[in-house]
């Protein structure tokens, strides 16, 4: 069976090198809309397979961090980075081109390996993220499935090299959240949500 669970953000970008000379060449923003698809054969203590509510903590914290943001690709100008940094609180730096098929096989890897990370207190099992839908306008989205998040062809997606602004990781409820999730911490779901 699949869930699916969706969330939004709103975020500013350009995407260099593309062939549509406004998205290249102008910052400009999306209302992203992003489905977490995740699969599994067995429910848990509530006949669910993945309560919602429970998407709304440490997964909803990942893509919030986005909200309202600027991602910055660290192959950009030196000059301009700086100055996107300097001008706005809330910025991600990202070792991938914000493109939508770069967020889907990027947040298909954070959530895969939170999930991977994330000990289930309510029975669930064997719950695997199946795919990211990552919707930049009304017309256009990319999604990935975990063939494509861990694709060399694409390039990896290394989490050591994103960057969350001190503005974004003041907004976790716990500010060590990213550098639990690079060291492989473990995280205990809640009981009660
Ligand atoms: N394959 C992709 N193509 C484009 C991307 C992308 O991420 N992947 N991104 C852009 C730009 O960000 C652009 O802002 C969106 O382009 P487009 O879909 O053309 O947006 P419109 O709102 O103009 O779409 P309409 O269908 O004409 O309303 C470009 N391409």
């Amino acid at each position: 069976m699949i869930i699916r669970k969706l969330f939004k953000f709103e975020n500013a970008h350009v995407v260099r090198g593309c062939s549509t000379l406004r998205c290249r060449s102008s910052i400009h923003g999306h209302s992203y809309k992003v489905e977490l698809l995740f699969e599994s054969n067995f429910l848990d203590n509530a006949q669910m397979v993945y309560d919602f509510g429970l998407m709304k903590q440490n997964m909803k914290a990942i893509i919030d961090s986005f909200d309202h943001s600027i991602t910055l690709w660290d192959k950009d100008e030196a000059e301009y980075i700086a100055s996107m940094q300097k001008h706005s609180q809330r910025w991600v730096l990202l070792p991938l081109s914000p493109s939508a098929e770069q967020f889907s096989r990027l947040f298909f890897v954070l959530i895969d390996k939170l999930l991977s990370l994330t000990t289930s207190v309510n029975g669930e099992k064997e719950v695997k993220l199946y795919s990211v839908i990552v919707h930049e306008t009304d017309t256009g989205y990319a999604q990935a499935f975990k063939e494509d998040a861990y694709s060399k062809n694409m390039g990896i997606v290394n989490i050591d090299e994103i960057i969350f602004s001190d503005t974004i990781k003041d907004d976790w409820a716990d500010r060590d959240f990213w550098d639990k999730m690079k060291k492989d911490k473990r995280f205990l779901n809640p009981t009660t949500v």
